[in-house]
């Protein structure tokens, strides 16, 4: 059944009721890695049925604006949100929930800051999708998506410059910080810098980029992340990823 625009409660306050009990875990679906829609349809079921809190789809190399409502109409067979992550201003559809109204805070390029974000606002106006303000921060390894955004990426271990990012997001009214590793990154966040951050701002946070076992996702949710974001390991063990996700729901927000 196609869920109306009507029916979903809005996605932000979706979030904020859900994550007032749990930590939630959002499966990223990358349409340039999505090769087989059959296999993307059992993926999609048996993350629904894990307790995956929504679908992230997005990509920043080979994502055409077709591909990504392909995947969105398959995806919308889920009573989850579908939140788009988008990387460039081709990616945002009418048939998505919402969208990560995404500023790269760490970015050389002011595209990637305000440049795209003035661009896109009208049109997401327009479609009326659902913007959720977000910081995008890229550390340590930044993968794709730090190397198109040209971010001066923060190391994994620099503290004080993610607090100081976390409290410009918030002062400047973003409801969500995404500190994010990059695609694939061989090092996840660092469980010290949610900490830190929770410490000195109210922001919430959401974490990804590298996340693949269970006691990483697990550490990084008793950090204090909001929102655990998976996308590799979905693709390469769909078994690890529903643990993952069980393990997540299983963790209260402090
Ligand atoms: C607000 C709007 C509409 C646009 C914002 C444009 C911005 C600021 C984009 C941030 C920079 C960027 C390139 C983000 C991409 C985030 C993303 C979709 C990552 C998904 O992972 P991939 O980077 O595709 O990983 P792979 O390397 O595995 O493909
Ligand atoms: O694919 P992974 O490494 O899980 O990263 C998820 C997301 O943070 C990528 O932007
Ligand atoms: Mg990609």
């Amino acid at each position: 059944m196609k869920i109306k625009r009507k029916t979903i409660m809005k996605v932000a306050s979706y979030i904020h009721q859900l994550n007032s009990q749990k930590v939630l875990h959002f499966s990223l679906i990358d349409p340039d890695k999505i090769n087989d829609i059959d296999k993307l349809n059992s993926i999609a079921k048996k993350l629904y049925e894990a307790g995956t809190s929504a679908f992230l789809i997005g990509g920043t190399l080979g994502v055409s604006k077709d591909r990504l409502d392909e995947i969105l109409d398959i995806l919308g067979d889920y009573k989850i949100p579908r939140i788009i992550f988008p990387s460039n201003v081709n990616l945002i559809s009418e048939k998505a929930d919402a969208i990560l109204f995404l500023s790269l805070l760490n970015s050389d390029d002011l595209y990637y800051v305000i440049g795209a974000q003035v661009v896109a606002a009208p049109i997401i106006k327009k479609l009326q999708i659902e913007p959720i303000p977000t910081g995008y921060l890229i550390v340590g390894y930044g993968g794709t998506a730090g190397h198109i955004g040209r971010a001066r990426v923060i190391p994994f271990d620099n503290y004080d410059l993610a607090i100081s990012y976390a409290l410009a997001a918030e002062y400047m009214g973003m409801q969500f910080l995404y500190l994010e590793a990059g695609s694939g990154s061989p090092e996840p966040i660092n469980p010290e810098m949610i900490r830190r951050i929770k410490k000195y701002s109210n922001i919430k946070i959401i974490a990804g980029g590298g996340i693949r076992n269970i006691n990483t996702a697990e550490e990084i949710a008793k950090a204090g992340a909001n929102i655990i974001v998976t996308g590799n390991i979905i693709e390469d063990d769909i078994g690890k990823a529903i643990k993952i996700i069980d393990t997540i729901n299983k963790i209260r927000v402090d």
